[in-house]
């Protein structure tokens, strides 16, 4: 368990974290979002103890941070933004030195590499000197450092950071798997990350948490959530949309595209009526003389709201993201 209360991180005048409180159960993966400069690898630093706090505690679990750093730290891993290793180490040497750092025996040292090797697939490069690495298999050795003496928190600031996408999908299957039992607190600029590994996403902005909730609460915040797409062959466009316009069901009609020979309309339903928007846009396509080429609904969209959030300010400060009206530009 982690608990945050009040943190704040002051550099001169400039405040890089507000007042920020949070906590965190085993079991949980959050994933921390926000613009660039929002304050969360300074929030991961003073969480894991690298970085002194301005004001506010840090309790990991039942240890303070501050006050008892070493029982605190011993129950942290962290990856910090980059992966830091030693160029001229290899990753069974770098291993063996930090658990000796750590404290850890050498039979236990030996025990977890093994663990540890096997979790994040280290076996062929073990004693390949770390500078000759790819990008991806450095990153796998920060993540073997940050799990070495099997900790129950796992700090991970921008894991797949620079990863190619299959990279990316080995570490979040591995996050993923060790997820069981642990606190994992992740940051990342990648929104389909969030749904993919996290239970629960949190969006700070100007060091100040926007969003607090599940990824599928998040995606519901979107204007587009609930809202209907569809598509009809260009040359019957015009004539669809009229259609649309003129069903009472419709609330307004959002965005129209041109994907090659097909026209694609979001249409958002009036509140509460999206199960009649369905039935209405089926029941008028099969009476006009034009088809429909495809019809879904929208999940809502993360980049969307994304930038709704950050935008709005705090916590609490926001209201209730409405449809557009007809017209209106996205
Ligand atoms: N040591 C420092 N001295 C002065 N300002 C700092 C220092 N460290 C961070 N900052 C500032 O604090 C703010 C928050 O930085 P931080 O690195 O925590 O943001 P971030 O959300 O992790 O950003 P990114 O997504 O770009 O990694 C930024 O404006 C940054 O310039």
């Amino acid at each position: 368990m982690i608990e945050i209360r009040n943190l704040t991180k002051r550099f001169g005048a400039f405040t890089a974290v507000k007042n920020l409180s949070f906590q965190a159960a085993p079991g949980e993966v959050l994933g921390f979002l926000g613009p660039n400069g929002a304050g969360k690898s300074t929030t991961m630093k003073m969480v894991t103890g690298f970085l002194p706090p301005t004001e506010g505690t840090v309790i990991v679990c039942g240890h303070d941070v501050l006050e008892d750093p070493r029982a605190a730290k011993a129950r942290i891993g962290y990856l910090p933004e980059g992966a830091p290793l030693y160029p001229d180490m290899t990753p069974r040497s770098m291993m063996k030195f930090v658990g000796a750092a750590r404290g850890m025996s050498s039979g236990r040292i030996k025990e977890r590499m093994e663990v540890v090797t096997r979790l994040v697939d280290l076996h062929k490069v073990l004693d390949q000197r770390i500078e000759t690495l790819s990008k991806g298999f450095k990153r796998r050795v920060g993540l073997a450092l940050a799990i070495l003496h099997d900790p129950d928190v796992l700090i991970l600031d921008e894991p797949t950071d620079g990863l190619d996408p299959n990279q990316k999908h080995e570490v979040r299957q591995l996050i993923r798997s060790m997820a069981k039992g642990k606190v994992i607190v992740l940051s990342t600029h990648i929104l389909e990350e969030v749904e993919a590994v996290c239970t629960r996403a949190m969006i700070v902005a100007a060091g100040q948490v926007c969003f607090d909730g599940t990824p599928a609460e998040l995606r519901g915040r979107s204007r587009y959530a609930g809202a209907i797409e569809v598509a009809v062959t260009t040359a019957d466009a015009e004539g669809a949309r009229a259609a649309f316009e003129a069903l009472a069901s419709v609330h307004s009609i959002g965005d129209q595209a041109i994907y090659g020979e097909e026209t694609r309309f979001v249409l958002f339903p009036v509140n509460g009526s999206r199960n009649s928007l369905l039935d209405d846009v089926q029941r008028i396509s099969t009476e006009a003389s034009w088809r429909l080429a495809s019809l879904s609904v929208d999940r809502g969209r993360m980049d969307d709201v994304f930038r709704t959030v950050t935008s709005e300010g705090p916590q609490g400060s926001n209201s209730a993201v409405q449809p557009m009206k007809s017209g209106e530009v996205a």
